[in-house]
């Protein structure tokens, strides 16, 4: 027994110093570089609040950033992870573009995982990324998007028809926002990506919006594991079978692309959507030796698109409306450009009149400004790269990170960041200031290549709501929002609510 005792008097005290010593040998990484970093903390690094939610991430994100003002590149340690972060928007352009092969990937965890989560453009590497992005690359051109545009605008329509029912008071009806705005984008995603018309904003309890609903449903002690593994030890991922997705409703993704695409090739039925393209990809790929497609790779990127989409344009629609709420006055001047331009158009809100729209497209872009559902984007570093003008080489696997939500408040490029001014993006203040303190959509070969698509969406949701509704902020209205802890995306704690009003002059022509 004390012999027992004596061992572990020796062993713990052991194992704690080897624990102490791995959590800490990287902390002198930045020191040795001669890189301006702030000195990190055991087990935390310098993301202490975030670790423990006493802070939001786009707030850590924006702190971080302006903690190394006049810095072109600062230190980071993300737990023990050193993570480089790139300030000056030259820098970023040749990480970004003109050295991305130095960058191809991003530095993601990789869990053991089916398929279906596996091959997602998102997590992919190197040459299958490439591969796989340039056959979605053809899906997402203008002409493939105006005439998935036809669905949009069914959407559209169903949205409108909802707000007519539900709003029968002069007074209007308090609603929040990221819900309503929710139902609409995921009713254009299953719809694109699925072949699904699930009407979510009529019957919220159908089928797939109840899946959908759950997505995110893991429960917490798998959450604590994966926080915990990234934090300290992400090499271990690989070797355990987590996901940050509930496996039920995975199952029941999979089996509606499966089903759908079945019945698409036997019964000869074709649809203008994302997965039409895709299969037609898959059955022209099917006989050629080299094929890079397969139905796990068709599945996987359908989720995608919903996990990809769904949060993101929901998300850009509500801070949207919430700024035309506290704007009246820029609300009403889109308005008057909406219905000026739709008149043109025989009143019908298609493709074409959308893009004609250049203050809908300012306004928007401003919201993606003020309100970047992303707060950040990351890179890892594939080949040695020396970066111009300093004395600091990254080695394979070292990660990088751009400070979106930072960028976007740094007044030397938007003066006074705090006030919402749609005429930022007008031709002549966009040429005054660098494309890369602007990255809402990220950069480069590895951007969202959903972006056309979820501006598409987005602009036709405000322009059918806008045509006959109004916002205004009501007694639930937060002035400021607080940001929510607990979400990577952003998030308003405890939603945006506003009223949401019948205009008197409402054209009812739905
Ligand atoms: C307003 C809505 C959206 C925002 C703000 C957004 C933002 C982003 C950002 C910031 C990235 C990372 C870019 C980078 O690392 O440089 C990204 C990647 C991606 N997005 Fe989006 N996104 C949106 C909508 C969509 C939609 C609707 C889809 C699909 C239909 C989509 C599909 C993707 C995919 C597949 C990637 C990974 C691309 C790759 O790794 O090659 N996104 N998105």
């Amino acid at each position: 027994m004390i012999y027992l005792l004596l061992q572990w008097y020796i062993i713990l005290p052991v194992l704690l110093c080897l624990f102490y010593w791995h959590g800490t040998r990287n902390f002198s990484h930045w020191r040795k570089l001669g890189v301006k970093h702030i000195p990190p903390e055991f087990f935390f690094g310098n993301i202490r609040k975030r670790v423990l939610f006493r802070v939001s991430f786009h707030e850590l994100q924006k702190e971080l950033y302006f903690s190394f003002a006049g810095e072109r590149v600062a230190g980071i340690y993300e737990g023990r992870r050193p993570v480089l972060m790139v300030r000056d928007p030259e820098l970023i352009r040749l990480v970004m573009v003109r050295d991305f092969d130095h960058f191809v990937d991003r530095p993601v965890l990789r869990f053991r995982q089916r398929p279906s989560v596996s091959n997602m453009l998102i997590s992919l590497q190197g040459a299958q990324w490439k591969s796989v992005r340039a056959i979605l690359t053809p899906t997402f051109t203008s002409g493939k998007i105006k005439s998935m545009s036809l669905l949009v605008m069914d959407v559209g329509k169903q949205m409108v028809s909802f707000l007519n029912n539900l709003i029968d008071k002069p007074d209007g009806c308090e609603m929040e926002m990221k819900d309503f705005f929710g139902r609409f984008t995921l009713d254009v995603i299953a719809s694109c990506a699925f072949g699904v018309q699930c009407d979510s904003l009529q019957s919220p309890d159908a089928e797939f919006a109840a899946y959908a609903g759950k997505f995110n449903d893991i429960p917490l002690h798998e959450r604590m594991i994966i926080f915990t593994v990234l934090l300290f030890c992400p090499q271990l991922a690989r070797f355990l079978p987590l996901s940050f997705m509930n496996k039920g409703v995975l199952n029941f993704l999979e089996s509606v692309v499966r089903d759908t695409k079945e019945r698409r090739i036997k019964e000869g039925i074709r649809r203008n959507d994302f997965l039409q393209l895709m299969i037609d990809a898959l059955e022209s790929e099917k006989d050629e030796e080299k094929s890079v497609l397969n139905e796990d790779i068709v599945i996987a990127q359908a989720i995608l698109f919903l996990l990809a989409g769904f949060e993101t344009s929901s998300t850009v629609l509500c801070f949207t409306a919430f700024e035309l709420a506290l704007n009246p006055d820029i609300q009403s001047k889109l308005r008057e450009e909406i219905s000026r331009v739709l008149e043109k158009h025989g009143g019908e809100c298609n493709y074409d009149a959308v893009q004609e729209m250049e203050y809908l497209d300012m306004v928007i872009h401003e919201s993606m400004r003020k309100h970047p559902p992303v707060a950040r984007m990351d890179r890892k570093c594939t080949k040695e790269y020396a970066i111009p003008d300093t004395n600091i080489t990254l080695k394979p696997d070292a990660s990088v990170t751009i400070p979106v939500m930072g960028l976007h408040y740094d007044s030397q490029y938007y003066p006074d960041p705090e006030r919402f001014d749609p005429l930022r993006f007008s031709s002549e203040e966009k040429a005054k200031r660098s494309p890369y303190v602007y990255l809402p959509f990220g950069s480069g070969p590895r951007n969202c290549i959903g972006a056309r698509f979820a501006l598409t969406s987005t602009k036709m949701a405000l322009v059918y709501f806008l045509q006959d509704f109004g916002v205004e902020p009501c007694s639930k209205t937060k002035i400021p929002y607080a940001y929510s802890k607990f979400s990577m995306l952003l998030k308003a704690d405890k939603g945006i609510w506003l009223n949401i009003k019948r205009l008197a002059n409402c054209s009812n022509h739905h």
